[in-house]
This record gives structure tokens, sequence and C-alpha cells, in this order.
């Protein structure tokens, strides 16, 4: 089949389809091969490739036949690693490691694909995001470079990853002349690792350093491992000093990423450093009202009773995947079951979900359970005493903050009557150490997680 006739193919799914719907599914899809009737698609991530093949393969499939091929069957693949990058329009001249002279241009850059629906327009901003949106559209204006580099941290599917795509898919839209890699840190260590192996090290290098902007995502990843964190520090280091803008993702703030050396997490907080807070009830609510928009498109004429949003805006506070997931599953079974989505629907089809949310321990619960177990005032727990009958279960409390929630530890510090975040981390730390010597304690830390995550 001809490029010529699979692009006709195409028009039609955007008749079919809608626009929306052909710019966020059908046009990313490429048709590797057409063969003994079996047709070949590609989709550049594993998400679309299972929702294209879910949603529209019959259709494409029919519109393969009326553009005159025999096909029994479409399959979809992910394809094989399409960049983030741009070519150079003006590329410069390098030398590689052998001394030829060699373009920027001609260096594949082995970016992971990035997702079409991660875009600035898809974000719903809200106070709790606020200052990480504005830094991320800041980097993606493509200007001179005011921080470097730009760090978003958060806890679990707080969006970290969607900026970044959005900063990516911006810059290219605006400077196509830029070369931008986006890749996890995970990735990273594997093209490291690679180059180690097939002894290619040098071009490793070269490639890195010939990017404009480098996005690397959940770097917590690479924590104790040394000698990809060796690598990543000289890359980080090349690319800060020929002013190349780097933007970095984790899941903590750079000082508390165990195992990363503390040269990498001093670079690291050398820029800008913004965290993305837990969301609060008006951005999920903000967030579901622009899904829905998304679903209605996927299921005309599937109704939505009034209050269901505010309802599961307010009962599933945990991150915004588990509550793009409830939507989700919420639509899909209206649509099979052919009723309105209400409420008591709702309850129904969301209920494990709406149970685990409703285990979600607070802070404020953790310090009300250990002082009740310790027998001391729940004041004493936010209080200046030091003496060890009281210091003790408030670091106690502080380690069951630190591991029963996903807040940060300025966030458990201030908390903890305005405490500072080293603090937070010495108690911490300082239970780990006794929990492993002191079997009483390590009961009692038993026990009050069992009381609290019930
Ligand atoms: N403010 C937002 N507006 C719209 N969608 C959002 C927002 N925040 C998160 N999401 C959506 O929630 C999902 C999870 O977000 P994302 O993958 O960016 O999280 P993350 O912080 O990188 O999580 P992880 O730590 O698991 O990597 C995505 O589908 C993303 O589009």
């Amino acid at each position: 089949m001809t490029e010529e006739s699979w692009g006709q193919v195409r028009d039609e799914l955007l008749k079919s389809v809608g626009k929306n719907n052909f710019s966020t599914w059908i046009e990313p899809l490429k048709l590797a091969e057409l063969k003994g009737g079996i047709a070949r698609v590609e989709a550049p991530t594993k998400f679309m490739r299972d929702w294209v093949s879910r949603n529209f393969a019959e259709q494409i499939r029919q519109h393969l036949e009326k553009a005159g091929e025999a096909v029994e069957r479409v399959e979809f693949h992910v394809a094989s690693q399409r960049t983030a990058t741009a070519k150079p329009s003006e590329p410069r001249a390098r030398r590689t490691s052998r001394g030829q002279s060699r373009n920027n241009d001609d260096i594949d850059l082995p970016g992971a694909p990035l997702d079409a629906r991660f875009t600035f327009d898809s974000f719903v901003v809200g106070k709790p995001n606020e200052l990480a949106h504005a830094a991320a559209r800041r980097v993606a204006e493509g200007g001179p470079v005011t921080f470097n580099p730009l760090f978003l941290y958060g806890g679990v599917g707080l969006g970290k990853t969607h900026l970044m795509h959005a900063i990516a898919h911006e810059l290219q839209a605006r400077h196509p002349d830029l070369r931008v890699l986006y890749l996890s840190a995970e990735q990273f260590m594997y093209r490291f690792v690679q180059a180690l192996r097939e002894k290619q090290i040098m071009d490793f290098k070269e490639m890195f350093r010939s990017v404009d902007v480098l996005m690397v995502d959940d770097v917590q990843f690479i924590a104790g491992k040394e000698s990809t964190q060796e690598e990543f520090f000289h890359t980080f280091n090349a690319l800060v000093d020929q002013n190349k803008q780097i933007v970095i993702s984790a899941d903590r703030a750079p000082g508390e990423i165990k195992d990363l050396e503390e040269r990498i997490k001093s670079r690291l907080q050398c820029g800008l450093v913004v965290d993305l807070h837990p969301t609060d009830y008006e951005l999920r609510l903000g967030i579901l009202q622009q899904k829905v928009e998304f679903y209605r498109g996927q299921y005309p004429g599937l109704k939505l009773a009034n209050g269901v949003l505010e309802f599961l805006a307010h009962r599933i506070s945990t991150n915004v995947r588990v509550l793009e997931g409830a939507l989700t599953r919420l639509f899909a079974f209206a649509s099979l079951v052919g009723r309105e989505i209400t409420l008591e629907l709702a309850q129904d089809c969301l209920s494990d979900i709406l149970r685990a949310s409703d285990r979600k321990v607070t802070i404020e619960d953790i310090q009300r359970k250990v002082a009740e177990h310790y027998n001391i005032r729940l004041s004493d727990m936010i209080g200046p005493k030091r003496v060890r009958t009281i210091a003790r279960p408030r670091q106690v409390a502080m380690y069951l903050a630190k591991t029963l929630t996903t807040r940060s530890l300025p966030d458990i510090g201030r908390r903890f009557g305005g405490r500072d975040h080293t603090t937070i981390m010495h108690g911490v730390r300082k239970v780990e150490e006794l929990k492993a010597t002191d079997s009483q304690l390590a009961e009692d830390i038993d026990l009050l997680r069992r009381l609290l995550d019930r």
C-alpha cells in the first residue's frame, strides 16, 4: 500500500472520527506494513496503542478495505523509539570520537515518545500546581535560560510527566530547530550501560552533549547507581556550561533523594526547585470537568447527573491518575449498561476506589493516635519540649507521617509546629535506626501502623 492510499484512509478517518479524535489518536499512527491480510500499525506509546486498538481497530480495518486492501486484521504495535527531537536548521559541525566531522542532526537522539495528550492546553491549573506550571511555561518559551535546571517534584500522579511532555511539545512547536531530548532516568541508565557494553561511550557522550534541551524524568531512579550517577553528573555539567536548558523531575526534593551523591544534589538545587502539591478539591473538580468534555465526545448521549463530579472530587483525594481511572471506568460502565451516570451508579461501580481513598491517613490522625498510645498530650506533639518521653513519640509520629502519607518533609515539618525539614529527616532516621535494635519500639510502630492503615 502506498503512502498515498494510507493518506486516503486517514482522510476518511478524519471524517468518521471527528477532528479532535483524529488529531489525538489517528494522526500519530503509522502504517508500517500490510502483508498477508494483516495490517501492522504503529502507535507512539503503549497507552495509545491500547486505546486505539480498543476503540478504532474496526474502523481502521474497514477504511483499509474501502481503499481496496484485503485486510483481515489490524495489529497495533508501539513504534520503535520516536525521538522527541527536531532537526536543527543550521547544523553545527562537531567532531566525533573518531575524528571525523559530523553534524548534530546526524546524531540520533534516543528520546522517549511524547504523549500527544500531555499538553499545556490539557493541563488544569490550580493553587497546588500553579508555580510548577508557571515555571514550565517559562522554560517552554525557549528564551534565554534563566534557571538551570528546572527541578519539578511531587507525589505520584500529580502531573510531573504531563508538564515535562507539555514543555517538549511547546518547544518543538515554537522552535522546530531545537534539539529537545526527553527521556526517563531509567532510559538514561539503559543507554549508558548499552554504550559501555558496546564500547561506544564516546558516541554516548557526544550525543547527550549535542542537545539543546535535556529533560530527565524520575531522576530518583539513578540514586544508588554509581557509574550512572557519575555519567549523569558530567552530562549535566557539560550542558550547563554550554548554557543548555535542563529539566528534571523526581518524586521528592533533591535533598531528600536517598543515595544520591551530594554533589549531584547540590547541582540539582542550583536552579529552580518547585513542587507539585497534592491536589485540592477545586483542582480535582477542574480536572474532572475537563476530562468529562473528552468523554462526552467518546460516548455521545450518555447522561451525567448533577453532583457526581463534585462527589468524586470530594471522595477521591489521592492522585490524578486514580481520579482519571475512576472516570474512565464510570463512563465505560455506564455506556455498557446504557444508564445515566448517577451518584448510585458511581458508588456501585467505584466502590473499591472509594474504599481505598477512605483509608487515607492524615498527619493529624497519626499525631492523635501516637499521642494516645504513648499517653502524652496532643499539644506536646507539636510543642517545643525535648524530654525523651515526649521527643521519642514525636519522632515516631514523624516517621509514620513520612511512611504512611505522601507529604513532603517540609510539609510534615509545618504540621509539627513549624519544624525544619532536617529535623523531620533526623527524626525519621533515628526511628529507622532504633527499630532495628529496639524490639519494643518496632512492635509499637507495627501496632500503630495497623491501627492507622485500616
Ligand atoms: N493538572 C492536571 N491537569 C490535567 N491532567 C492532569 C493534571 N495533573 C495530572 N494529570 C493527569 O494525571 C495523570 C498522571 O500524571 P503524570 O503521569 O504526569 O504524573 P507524575 O507526577 O509524572 O506521576 P509519577 O510519579 O507516577 O510518574 C496523567 O494522565 C495526567 O495527564
